[in-house]
């Protein structure tokens, strides 16, 4: 696991286009696993920004996203389909029919999740998955548990993670209390991580990453086992690091 911390938010979303940037150079057509939250508008505005001045060409590139509220239709203002479009696809000219996101009223969940799974298959896999991480550790929806699952499943949201995410709707009843996401496994298949933090809310759960064994009690503790991630933090998220704390210089982006 690659630590990178930096001066501020608006250098983490920087830091994290480069890496779609560099990705994007050497193979166009490359899959990107996509997440939703506060946390990568940055990297969406950066990605927009250089679409816009002609730096990036993102018209081959196919996108699956992390998760969806279940229980949402696409129009409603707080699905992730809705998100996705604002900040980040309305702007470039990904074509629809590579676009994916898991679907937020499937008729039959079960077989849903699993086409999610073939169709991310059938894209020869994800190269590149962008991640938040919960205050309490999760990726995805995966939530602290006794046990993960690994492929794309309709999931509880914990209820930390309801109270977090009523800050994007009129009330905390408005929250979904479920969603479907990818699994760790869908996670960890992927190519290259490349997980990011902001702000203060996050430096506790970062400083437990950084130590923590691996636990399903702390989902994004699976990714010390995946062989290329990188965690992207801004100083308040890594403010309680150890090597920050101690003053050690953190790893810089080639
Ligand atoms: O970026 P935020 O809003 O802190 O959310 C953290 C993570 O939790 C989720 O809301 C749940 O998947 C993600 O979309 C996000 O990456």
């Amino acid at each position: 696991m690659r630590w990178v911390v930096l001066d501020s938010k608006e250098a983490v979303g920087i830091a994290a286009a480069d890496q779609i940037s560099r990705l994007l150079q050497e193979k166009p057509t490359c899959v990107l696993g996509l997440a939703t939250g506060g946390t990568p508008l940055g990297t969406y505005r950066e990605l927009i920004r250089r679409h816009q001045t002609g730096e990036l060409e993102m018209s081959r590139v196919t996108t699956f996203n992390l998760d969806e509220y279940y229980g949402l239709d696409r129009d409603h203002p707080q699905s992730y389909w809705q998100y996705m479009q604002e900040h980040l696809f309305r702007s470039l000219p990904i074509p629809e029919e590579r676009i994916h996101m898991p679907p937020g009223k499937p008729e039959q969940v079960e077989a849903s999740c699993l086409e999610y799974e073939q169709e991310i298959e059938q894209a020869g896999g994800i190269d590149l998955q962008l991640l938040g991480i919960g205050a309490n550790g999760h990726i995805g929806f995966n939530e602290p548990a006794e046990s993960l699952q690994p492929a794309t499943h309709l999931a509880k949201l914990a209820e930390s993670t309801v109270q977090a995410n009523a800050r994007f709707f009129a009330s905390p009843e408005e929250v979904p209390q479920y969603a479907i996401t990818m699994g760790i496994g869908t996670i960890m298949k992927a190519k290259r991580i490349v997980l990011l933090a902001t702000g203060e809310a996050k430096a506790e759960i970062l400083s437990k990453l950084y130590t923590s064994p691996i636990t399903t009690r702390l989902p994004a503790s699976m990714l010390h086992m995946h062989p290329h991630v990188t965690i992207l933090a801004d100083r308040e998220a890594g403010s309680l690091l150890p090597f920050v704390q101690e003053g050690i210089p953190t790893d810089t982006l080639s």
